[in-house]
């Protein structure tokens, strides 16, 4: 990446050792140090045959955040990333993104922001080149400069080899790069990016992930959709997950998942399923369980292990395998399993976890709001892109 278009990281996921930041400090309107990227509150959308897509949402996502929106098929994703790139008028709230309201200022929000929608807007007769090259017309990307501009981006993304090769005959993944790249051309603050590697393979979307951190890392903000749990933890430094248009959760991936629940030691016991079942009767009447307090470990089993899950199980592990060694057990391994976002989204979906964010709590965030202030309401077309 040339110098010109280079920015510092504004704290990236990368950029931290334990990968999590408070999640506090970063959602905080009144943060202070970070000027807000995006930033709605109340957003609602309501397409023309009465279909109530967003209902409330709420979200305040700094600059230079890899920020991930999470929902199942028909939660609100897209209608909600459409309104913020300015391609929906919202029905209700109030939505700013880089600092400019969407409706009044749409063309200022347009000059900054890339959008890369779910369905890729490669033209397959064009070269990789050529591709970039409209691109730069239709955003308006000064000649002077251009070229180098487009040689960069095609080294971003891994395509310069292919530079000069018609689209048609990539990959979806090349095709997703090349997308990538074009949403790119006027070096954007922030991108959007609508489930960008759906539909593609492990190793494709690996590369994917790897030009979307390069992106962060140069500092652009990154607001991204996906279906994929491993794509939004691997990624980002925040996740919102919505449902039926509502936030219902809102957090640094970390934290989100100590929220569904704690960790799972797994001890593996020689002899079989019974001595397995034996085991685990030891355990749930041991003393080591009882100094989990409140909250009460569950204990399965399976063919071969005992499993416990606890707030802190790994901390109880050393004293587990003590008992069961006292007992007789032969404990053959042992491993500790940190909760994933697929238990939080599942959490989620149960309602288990499923309380919109309290932003008037004691981590400084700001309360997340209904639509009290009155906010007009018209149906909102598609704007032209
Ligand atoms: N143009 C439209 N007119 C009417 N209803 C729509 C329109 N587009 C989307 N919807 C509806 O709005 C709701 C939210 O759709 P949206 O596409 O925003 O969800 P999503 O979370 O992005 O889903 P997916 O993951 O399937 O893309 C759904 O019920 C959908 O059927």
């Amino acid at each position: 990446m040339s110098d010109e278009t280079a920015r510092p990281t504004r704290g990236s996921k990368r950029d931290t050792d334990d990968g999590d930041r408070s999640v506090g400090d970063d959602t905080a309107r009144s943060t202070g140090d970070r000027p807000l990227a995006v930033d709605a509150e109340g957003l609602a959308l309501t397409y023309a045959d009465g279909t109530e897509a967003v209902e409330d949402v709420t979200l305040a996502v700094p600059e230079g955040q890899c920020f991930g929106f999470l929902g199942a098929n028909g939660a609100g994703k897209t209608t909600t990333i459409k309104v913020l790139a300015t391609l929906l008028e919202p029905t209700a709230g109030r939505v700013r993104v880089v600092g400019r309201d969407v409706t009044a200022e749409r063309a200022e929000v347009r000059a900054s922001i890339g959008y890369m929608a779910q369905e890729t807007s490669v033209d397959e007769e064009l070269t990789a080149r050529e591709n970039l090259a409209f691109a730069c017309d239709a955003y308006g990307v000064p000649a002077d400069g251009r070229a180098d501009r487009i040689a960069t981006l095609l080294d971003l993304v891994d395509l310069a080899d292919v530079a000069d090769t018609p689209a048609g005959s990539f990959s979806g993944g090349m095709k997703k790069r090349l997308d990538a790249a074009t949403a790119l051309v006027h070096d954007p603050e922030l991108v959007f990016l609508d489930e960008p590697t759906t539909g593609l393979d492990p190793t494709a979307r690996e590369r994917l992930w790897t030009y979307f951190r390069r992106i962060n890392d140069r500092g652009t903000t990154v607001f991204l959709t996906t279906q994929y749990l491993e794509e939004a933890d691997r990624l980002c430094d925040r996740i919102a997950v919505v449902r039926d248009g509502r936030i219902v959760a809102d957090d640094s991936p970390e934290r989100l998942k100590r929220r569904v629940g704690g960790e799972t030691v797994a001890l593996e016991i020689g002899g079989g399923p019974d001595a397995v079942e034996s085991a685990a009767a030891v355990l749930s009447e041991s003393a080591a369980l009882d100094s989990a307090g409140a909250d009460a470990p569950a204990i399965d089993t399976t063919d071969d292990a005992v499993r416990v899950t606890a707030r802190e199980a790994g901390d109880l592990g050393p004293d587990l395998l003590v008992a069961l060694r006292d007992a007789g057990f032969a404990v053959t391994g042992f491993a500790v399993a940190e909760p994933t976002l697929d238990d939080v989204f599942f959490a989620i979906a149960d309602d288990s976890v499923g309380d919109p964010p309290d932003r008037s709590g004691d981590d400084g965030r700001e309360t997340g709001r209904s639509d009290e202030e009155g906010h007009e309401s018209t149906v909102p077309s598609e704007v032209d892109a």
